[in-house]
C-alpha cells in the first residue's frame, strides 16, 4: 500500500534573491532518476530530462525578475548506474546526455580520475560543456602533437564571465586532494595552489561575487574550501563567495561569514539545491540575506515550484534529454530482468550481519556462490571492499542496471597462500587500519577528525534517527519486515509524512522542502568484510583471496599481522581470472532469484 502514497507537494514558496543557483552533485549516472518503488525512492523518480524542464523554467523566472540563476555541478559522474557503467563508452554517451543541459559552472570528481581513460576522455569531450568545466586543480599528461608529454590543464583553470543580469564573477572548480587517482593525473592541494601566481591574477580584479565549486566536503574548520575561501578573504574582504560542495553524498550547509554560503546538494540525482542570496547594497557591512532549500527530485516538486502543470512542465529541453537517456538504456540493453530479487537489501538501513543487509547478502551468499576458480576448489576466505557496494538493492524485478547499480566497479581478484591462524585476523586488521585510500593524508587535529567524510555521513543520519524516534516521532513505529514506519496502533497522525531526507545543516532555518520523517540508518559499517571462514586448523595454509582496489590495505594488514612475510604485489596472483565485482550479483540473480521471472 506504500507503493501508492502520492508524493507530497511543497509547502513554501522558494526565497528567491538577487542571486539564485541550482547546484546538484554526486549524480553518478543517475540520469534516468530512481525507479524502484521501496520507499523513499519514489521521492527522486525525477529523471535528468525533467531536470532540465525544471530548470529551464527557473531561469526563465529569474530573467522574468530580472535576477542571476546559474546552474552548478560539483562532479562524480561516473561509477553508478548502467548508463555509466556498462563501459567507457556508455559514460561518455551519458556524459553528452548530460551535457545537454548548459551548465554555468561545472567540475570533476574523483570518480572521473580513477581511469587515466575516464579523464582522457573528459579532457578530450571538454568543449560538450560550453568552456564551463573548470578544473582549478587538476591536470592531465597528454601526448602532444609534437609527441612529448606534456601536463596540461584538464579543464579551464578558473572562469570570468558576466550573468544575463550584467553581474561579473570568477569561479573557480577543484576536488579534494585525492590521492588514488591514476597515473597521468596530478591534483594540487588548494593551500599550495593559493600561491599560483594565475589564481593571485584571478582573483586580483573585483567581481559582483566568487563562485567555488568543488567536489569536496563544505564543513570543517581547516576543509580544504577554506584556503581559497580565506586568500579571496584577503584581497576582497566583503565580496560575495557562493561556494557548492559534493562528495559527502549528503545535503548540507555551512557559512564561512557574513557574506557567503556553502551548500551542498547530497547525491545520485535526489536532491536539487536551491540556493538564494542578496547582493551587498550601499551599506558595505550589513551581512547577506541567503537562504537554502533542499529539493527532491521529483516533477511535482519541480511543477509547484514552477507553477507549471502536467500540461506545460515539460520543455523540449527536457523530453529530448529524457529520449536520449531511453534510447541509450535500450542500446545498452541494462533492463532485461535477470531474477526476481526476494527481499530489499539495504546498504546503511541494517548493521552487517543482519540477514536484509547487503553487505551480509554479499559476504555470506554472493561472494561464495560466485567467485569460484576452476582450477582452485580447496579452502578460501575472500576479503571485499564494502565501499565497492554503492546502494541498496530492492525486492523485485531486478536487471543489469540495478546490478550496475550495486555494484559498478570493475575490481578483480588475486590471492595468496597463508596460513589459517593468520588469514583469520586479517578483515579485523584491514577494519582497524581503515580504508587508506580515503583517510586523510595530513595529520588531523580533533576538529578535523570530526570532519571526516564517513563521519559526517553517519553521525549526521544516525542523529536523525535518533532525534525522530525520541521525539517526534512517537506516533509510528518502524516495522523490519516490511522497512517501512507504520502507524502505531491507535495512533492518528500528526501529519502525512513520507520517509525521506531529514536534514540538520549548520545554516539558519529550515533546508528541506518536503518534510519527512528519516530514513533509518546505521553507521559505523565495516570498511571490509569477508566470506564465512572455513572450518580449519591454524596451521593450514589456505587460499586468501583479495579484491585488487583494496590490495594496499590487504598488503599492510598481513605484513603488521606477520612482519616476516614481507607479502608484496607481485606475491600476488589472479583468483578466478576475469571475473569482475560488477557481474556477481547478476550470477547469484540468474540462478537463485528466478521464481517469478
Ligand atoms: O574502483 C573503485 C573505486 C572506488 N571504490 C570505492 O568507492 C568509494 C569512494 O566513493 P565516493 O563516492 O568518492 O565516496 C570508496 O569506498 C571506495 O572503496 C571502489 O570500491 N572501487
Amino acid at each position: 500500500a506504500h507503493n501508492t502514497i502520492e508524493l507530497p507537494k511543497p509547502t513554501r514558496e522558494l526565497e528567491w534573491k538577487d542571486v539564485n543557483f541550482l547546484s546538484t552533485s554526486d549524480v553518478h549516472g543517475w540520469l534516468l532518476g530512481h525507479q524502484h518503488a521501496t520507499w523513499p525512492e519514489p521521492n527522486y523518480s525525477g529523471d535528468f530530462g525533467s531536470l532540465a524542464s525544471f530548470a529551464t523554467h527557473m531561469r526563465r523566472i529569474a530573467s522574468d525578475k530580472g535576477v542571476d540563476l546559474l546552474l552548478v555541478d560539483a562532479g562524480d559522474h561516473h561509477d553508478g548506474s548502467g548508463l555509466v557503467s556498462s563501459s567507457a563508452d556508455a559514460s561518455s554517451k551519458a556524459e553528452d546526455i548530460f551535457s545537454m543541459l548548459p551548465y554555468d559552472i561545472i567540475t570533476i570528481g574523483n570518480h572521473e580520475l580513477y581511469h587515466y581513460e575516464d579523464a582522457l576522455e573528459e579532457y578530450r569531450n571538454r568543449g560538450r560543456w560550453n568552456g564551463r568545466y573548470v578544473t582549478s586543480n587538476v591536470n592531465i599528461t597528454i601526448k602532444a602533437e609534437d609527441g612529448t608529454f606534456q601536463s596540461v590543464p584538464l579543464g579551464e583553470r578558473f572562469l570570468k564571465f558576466e550573468t544575463e543580469q550584467g553581474r561579473k564573477v570568477t569561479a573557480f572548480g577543484v576536488i579534494f586532494d585525492f590521492k588514488a587517482h591514476a597515473r597521468g593525473i596530478s591534483i594540487q592541494g588548494t593551500s599550495k595552489l593559493i600561491k599560483e601566481a594565475w589564481f593571485l591574477d584571478a582573483i586580483k580584479d573585483k567581481p559582483d561575487y566568487f563562485v567555488l565549486a568543488g567536489h569536496m566536503p563544505a564543513r570543517g574548520e581547516t576543509g580544504e574550501f577554506l584556503p581559497m575561501f580565506d586568500a579571496i578573504r584577503q584581497v576582497h574582504p566583503k565580496v560575495p563567495i557562493y561556494v557548492f560542495g559534493g562528495h559527502t553524498h549528503v545535503r548540507d550547509c555551512v557559512q564561512y561569514d557574513d557574506r557567503s554560503i556553502a551548500v551542498v546538494p547530497g547525491r545520485y540525482l535526489e536532491t536539487v539545491a536551491f540556493t538564494s542570496s542578496s547582493l551587498p547594497s550601499t551599506d558595505e557591512n550589513a551581512p547577506l540575506d541567503v537562504s537554502r532549500r533542499y529539493i527532491d527530485g521529483n516533477p511535482v516538486s519541480y511543477k509547484w515550484h514552477t507553477k507549471t502543470s502536467d500540461d506545460d512542465f515539460e520543455l523540449p529541453i527536457g523530453q529530448n534529454i529524457s529520449l536520449a537517456l531511453l534510447r541509450l538504456s535500450a542500446a545498452l540493453n541494462i533492463s532485461t530482468p535477470l531474477g526476481i530479487a526476494p527481499h530489499d537489501y539495504f546498504l546503511n538501513r541494517h548493521p552487517y550481519g543482519h540477514p536484509r543487509s547487503i553487505l551480509t547478502a554479499f559476504s555470506d551468499k554472493v561472494l561464495p556462490y560466485t567467485i569460484q576458480d576452476k582450477e582452485r576448489n580447496g579452502t578460501r576466505v575472500i576479503i571485499g571492499n564494502a565501499g565497492s557496494l554503492r546502494f541498496d538493492l530492492f525486492q523485485g524485478r531486478f536487471d543489469r542496471n540495478d546490478e550496475l547499480t550495486v555494484s559498478p566497479f570493475t575490481s578483480a581478484f588475486l590471492y595468496v597462500r597463508l596460513a589459517a591462524g593468520l588469514a583469520r585476523n586479517i578483515t579485523e586488521q584491514m577494519n582497524r587500519s581503515g580504508a587508506s585510500k580515503f583517510i586523510p593524508s595530513q595529520p588531523t587535529t580533533k576538529l578535523e577528525e570530526e570532519d571526516r567524510v564517513r563521519r559526517i555521513f553517519d553521525d549526521y543520519m544516525a542523529e536523525q534517527w535518533e532525534d525522530y524516534l525520541i521525539q517526534g516521532g512517537n506516533d509510528h513505529l518502524y516495522d523490519q519486515e516490511s522497512n517501512q514506519m507504520v502507524l502505531e496502533h491507535g495512533k492518528i497522525p500528526k501529519k502525512p509524512r513520507t520517509m525521506g531526507f531529514v536534514t540538520k545543516d549548520r545554516c539558519p532555518g529550515k533546508g528541506d522542502d518536503i518534510e519527512h520523517y528519516p530514513v533509518p540508518f546505521v553507521g559505523n559499517q565495516p570498511d571490509f568484510i569477508e566470506t564465512p571462514f572455513p572450518d580449519v586448523d591454524d596451521e593450514e595454509i589456505i587460499d586468501v583471496v583479495s579484491m585488487d582496489f583494496a590490495l594496499d590495505d590487504f598488503l599492510a594488514a598481513v605484513n603488521v599481522l606477520d612482519p616476516t612475510i614481507g607479502l608484496k604485489e607481485k606475491h600476488m596472483k589472479p583468483y578466478a581470472e576475469g571475473l569482475e565485482i560488477n557481474v556477481v550479483f547478476g550470477m547469484y540473480a540468474k540462478e537463485m532469484w528466478q521464481k517469478g521471472l
